[in-house]
């Protein structure tokens, strides 16, 4: 049977050789960490090893590999995944932060016929530069799951697709749709740059030792070409958009302090003679939405995602207030007053299909995020 993560039996050896007094210190520094069968896994890094044969076979297997494709795996721990990854590819790049898993990994293909296919890169994977990939195919640690994803998002050149563990919960969020409770900023913005699409549930006693959560592998290709966005602008208004649960986006775009702030940004536009047709990819024009109230919300895209949703406007206006001060403006960004229709149709609920709307802090034009779909 294949158990390679016993393999690591030959480390503890390697450590039980050094002093006495040392071995016990390095115990203790990982004293939450499960000690198994040859190896102290760290949960601080997310050291959650698939044991699974059958599972790592599906993966690979749904990940469609071509004999000629160069495989990225971020955290190839043990080398489980790796192996079967150098089966089925060209060449595997292997990105892993521990040492004593890169050591692992050496002596685990040293001498195969695979030593020359594989290039293990020691270091974190969200402070290195990425070569040229396929396509990539891990078992990530979950606390990167965030971030590594945007880092692959605007890898260049894009890959083919990428087929990656996470924690079930953020996966939902990844392929959540418009309409769905999970739908939030991290959705919107991972579906903007790729097609997401989930492959298959992972129940936690696959891994060893097995985490507190469940987990879900997720596809992800990106599309070609990558939209074209001021990645600041858009963060902006995508927040705006999720600034408040359970609005619909026609509520949160009468409110007063957006119309305003929407107002300056369209107005610097306007003075910078900016049109439809120029480019403003340069033009840091103001987003900052903690102007809004939010001056302490965190810019990243959290994993529980909470905070889209619990954003609350502290000066905000009602909907009543705002509704009483139709400006000229605000009926520019409500698409005209006079045509209810079409203004239903631009600013319809989260529920409806999820038509962003991009007026006058961008371009003067919207986007539809399932156009392609
Ligand atoms: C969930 S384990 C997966 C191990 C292996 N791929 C498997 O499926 O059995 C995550 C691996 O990522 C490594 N890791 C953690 N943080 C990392 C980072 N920032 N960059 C690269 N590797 C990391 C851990 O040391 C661990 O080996």
């Amino acid at each position: 049977m294949f158990k390679p993560w016993l393999s690591l039996k030959s480390e503890l050896d390697d450590r039980q050789a050094m002093a006495g007094g040392k071995l016990k210190k390095e115990r203790a520094k990982h004293t939450s960490a499960p000690y198994l069968g040859g190896i102290s896994f760290h949960k601080s890094k997310g050291q959650h090893i698939l044991k699974n044969p059958l599972l790592v076979d599906t993966i690979v297997q749904k990940a469609g590999i071509k004999s000629t494709d160069v495989i990225l795996e971020i955290g190839p721990g043990t080398g489980n995944l790796t192996k079967k990854l150098l089966e089925a590819g060209k060449m595997v790049i292997a990105v892993e932060l521990d040492p004593r898993m890169v050591l692992e990994l050496q002596r685990r293909f040293q001498g195969t016929p695979y030593s020359t296919r594989l290039k293990v890169v020691q270091g974190d994977v969200l402070k290195t530069d990425l070569p040229y990939f396929d396509i990539c195919v891990a078992n990530i640690p979950y606390q990167i799951s965030s971030p590594l994803t945007f880092k692959l998002l605007f890898h260049q050149p894009a890959f083919r697709c990428a087929v990656i563990m996470f924690q079930k919960e953020f996966a939902m969020r990844l392929v959540a749709q418009p309409g769905d409770k999970l739908y939030c900023r991290l959705s919107v913005n991972t579906q903007l740059y790729a097609r997401v699409s989930h492959l298959l549930k992972v129940g936690k006693s696959n891994f060893r030792p097995p985490p507190k959560v469940d987990s879900s592998v997720v596809q992800i290709q990106p599309r070609k070409p990558r939209p074209q966005l001021n990645p600041k602008e858009w963060d902006g208004f995508i927040r705006m958009c999720f600034i408040r649960k359970n609005k619909t986006l026609g509520s949160i775009f009468r409110l007063k302090n957006v119309l305003s702030l929407l107002e300056k940004n369209y107005k610097t536009l306007q003075a910078l003679g900016c049109s439809q047709s120029t480019s403003i990819e340069n033009i840091d024009i103001g987003m900052d939405i903690s102007k809004l109230g939010h001056s302490n919300e965190d810019q990243s895209m959290e994993m529980d995602g909470g905070s889209d949703d619990e954003m609350e406007l502290e000066n905000g206006d009602d909907e009543g207030d705002a509704e009483s001060e139709v400006s000229e403006f605000k009926d520019k960004v409500l698409g005209g007053r006079r045509d209810n229709s079409k203004r239903r149709e631009h600013l319809s609920s989260h529920n409806r299909s999820f038509y962003i709307y991009f007026h006058y802090s961008t371009r003067l034009a919207y986007t539809s995020l399932d156009a392609e779909s």
